[in-house]
């Protein structure tokens, strides 16, 4: 039992949006494991890490990529840093993994009339992505089977992008 694609990358990259989307074109469920965390605190994401910090946020959201790769079937999207946990990327080897990937001006744009993102809610999110980028690309790519770059395609074409890829 394993999920038939993991969608990971950055925030705005799309992994909720394609993900679904992808769930609905190839009538397999959804899940995604920002969703698993928020049912298992009881809280939203920003009152996690306001309240019990960032590692506490990482160490549920360890416990629910592994639960979902253990027991989901269908398309599996993670948040934006799951892979900087190694025990995750561990996990990964040997699923259909793919990364989402997007630049810092789109993927500010994308997530700039949000606040439901607390890493990137400081007062310079360009920075703060950047850097977030520079900490991450390789840790995608580590554990990418497939990478599509989301910046200039919308939403229906990263999905054909996405089963072009893995066939
Ligand atoms: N390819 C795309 N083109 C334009 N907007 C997009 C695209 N993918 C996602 N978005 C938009 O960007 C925002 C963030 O998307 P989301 O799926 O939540 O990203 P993630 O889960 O990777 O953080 C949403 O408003 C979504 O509609
Ligand atoms: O990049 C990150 O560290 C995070 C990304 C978010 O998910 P999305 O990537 O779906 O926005 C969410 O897991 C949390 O706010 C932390
Ligand atoms: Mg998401």
């Amino acid at each position: 039992m394993s999920p038939r694609f993991v969608v990971l990358g950055p925030p705005g990259a799309g992994k909720t949006t394609i993900g679904g989307l992808l769930a609905e074109r190839t009538g397999l469920p959804f899940r995604d494991t920002d969703e698993d965390v928020v049912a298992s605190a009881g809280k939203p994401i920003s009152d996690i890490f306001t309240t019990d910090g960032e590692p506490v946020f990482r160490a549920l959201e360890e416990q629910a990529v592994a639960d979902a790769l253990a027991t989901h079937e269908g398309v599996l999207a993670l948040g934006g840093g799951a892979v900087l946990s190694p025990v995750t990327r561990q996990r990964l080897a040997g699923h259909t993994v793919v990364f989402l990937n997007v630049g810092m001006a789109e993927g500010v744009r994308r997530t700039g009339l949000s606040s439901a993102r607390p890493l990137l809610a400081g007062v310079s999110p360009r920075a703060t992505f950047k850097a977030l980028l520079d900490a991450r690309l390789p840790l995608y790519r580590e554990v990418a089977t497939v990478e599509v770059v989301t910046d200039d395609l919308s939403p229906e074409q990263v999905v054909d992008a996405v089963l072009d890829r893995c066939g």
